[in-house]
């Protein structure tokens, strides 16, 4: 794709690559902190990389054709990994993003009419409200240094919280958070044995993940208790993502959710929108924070909007943009991972039982084959009428387990930074310091920068 530029574009920050003859132990050793810095300079030029990993044959694809096999075309033949699974199961218990074969297509089918992008649309109050208190908040902190990261994460849990129960966070934000990072900073991570281990064996860090499990889905069915009884006391409750997954029947078979199932699928749909959420938002005003000509180009989009419906947040179309170029550059789901059920050939990959398949957003979106200057923040590419390949550009994944909340996370991340920048100019009050991406669970930032604020 051949992108016309008037003026030279910002290059952000990226790991350093791998060199080309790091050890095992090396890799093992820098994947726990940063899976990105394991990938050297050919998983940028390649098509496929073979390589061999924990007595397993393992495959970086960056082929859209052998992804859309992979993710569309024999998509039954691939389940998420040993060492996902012994990652997820115990905060995720056998929600939607883990189940596997009749389990998931009962959940997926189920939950579907809850996420059009026409359900979304009956959520959007709820997005604007908790961003009225958002930017109120921040016009108190104008000026000062603020932590935007820290910032993000509060408002997209509490956009969760509020689309999900239709109540605030404010009295159990804090325990849910400290839930996360708990399990983020040590057992959520993957251990020697965590990899080698086929999952019906308990590794040691699993013992650990259970006692989590215990205490984690507790407190998820104490929300649910709460959201009931708040309920039956109104009366009539507004509608939100909780009320329609409560009520959802598999439309073949006319079967709800259990008491159990409802807890998973809660944890899953918070877990798995908010963080996500938060870490695009942050990277998108970190890219405007050293983009400002961007940046006002954002401003004057959204200036005189009302940005309270969905059909306002259609029409913002450069920030859409900024969104898409965001997830390019810094995809908050860096890697998306399969085992091979059985052999198979993928546009002409061998691959054999047991195999396991990386295709890495962050790779696949600054491969060199497939984007020109890939590594530049470039959001009018988004723009052109020449569409990159469905299979080249996979922020929320492809085929039938793409990301269920990808309309809800892109009308959020719209919405929000246009109406965030909207109403403030960003600014990095540190410039001296880059923000290093790392690939652990989401592409966080290996710090949080301070950002200053002035109303506009
Ligand atoms: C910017 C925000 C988000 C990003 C980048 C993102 C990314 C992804 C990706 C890449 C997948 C596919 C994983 C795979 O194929 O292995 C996925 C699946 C999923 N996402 Fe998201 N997601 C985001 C927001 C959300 C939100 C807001 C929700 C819920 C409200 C959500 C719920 C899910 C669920 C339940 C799945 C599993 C779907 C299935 O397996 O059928 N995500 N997401």
């Amino acid at each position: 794709m051949n992108i016309a530029s008037v003026r030279r574009p910002i290059i952000p920050p990226a790991p350093p690559r791998a060199p080309d003859d790091m050890s095992f132990f090396g890799r093992l050793a820098v994947i726990r902190r940063n899976m990105i810095a394991t990938w050297g300079q050919p998983a940028y030029e390649e098509e496929v990389i073979k390589g061999r990993f924990f007595l397993r044959n393992s495959f970086i694809l960056n082929q859209p054709d052998a992804i859309r096999h992979v993710l569309l075309n024999n998509y039954e033949n691939y389940t998420r990994t040993p060492a996902g699974i012994r990652m997820l199961r115990p905060v995720l218990g056998d929600g939607l993003l883990i189940a596997e074969g009749h389990s998931w297509t009962f959940q997926r089918r189920t939950l579907a009419p809850a996420f059009t992008p026409r359900a979304t649309a009956n959520l959007v109050p709820h997005m604007t409200a908790v961003l009225d208190e958002t930017i109120a908040k921040l016009d108190t902190q104008t000026g000062a240094p603020v932590d935007l990261r820290e910032i993000m994460q509060r408002m997209t849990l509490e956009i969760a919280g509020r689309t999900m129960f239709s109540f605030g966070m404010d009295r159990h934000g804090a325990t849910l958070r400290n839930f996360i990072m708990e399990y983020a900073s040590r057992l959520g991570r993957p251990y020697f044995l965590d990899m080698l281990l086929p999952v019906s064996w308990p590794s040691p860090m699993d013992f650990a993940r259970a006692r989590f499990r215990k205490r984690w889905t507790e407190f998820v069915a104490m929300l649910i208790a709460e959201r009931r009884a708040a309920g039956k006391k109104d009366g009539a409750p507004p509608r939100d993502l909780f009320d329609l997954m409560d009520a959802a029947r598999d439309p073949e078979t006319g079967k709800g959710f259990s008491d159990e199932q409802l807890v998973d699928e809660v944890a899953t749909m918070i877990l798995a929108g908010h963080e996500t959420t938060a870490t695009a938002l942050f990277w998108a005003l970190y890219l405007l924070a050293l983009d400002p000509e961007t940046q006002e180009e954002v401003a004057s989009e959204t200036s005189g909007e009302h940005l309270d419906s969905m059909a306002d947040i259609d029409r913002q179309k450069f920030t859409r943009a900024v969104i898409d170029e965001t997830m390019r550059l810094y995809p908050p789901a860096f890697l998306v991972a399969r085992a091979a059920r059985e052999k198979d050939n993928a546009a002409g990959v061998e691959i054999s039982k047991g195999d396991i398949i990386m295709i890495a957003p962050w790779l696949l979106h600054r491969h060199e084959k497939l984007w020109d200057q890939p590594n530049a923040f470039i959001p009018k590419r988004f723009m052109s009428t020449e569409a990159p390949d469905r299979f080249a550009y996979l922020p929320f994944g492809a085929g039938p387990r793409v990301c269920i909340g990808a309309p809800f996370a892109q009308a959020e991340s719209v919405l929000a930074l246009a109406r965030l920048i909207g109403a403030f100019r960003v600014e990095l009050a540190d410039q001296a310091n880059p923000v290093i991406p790392l690939g652990v669970v989401t592409t966080q930032p290996d710090h949080s920068p301070m950002f200053r604020i002035t109303r506009r």
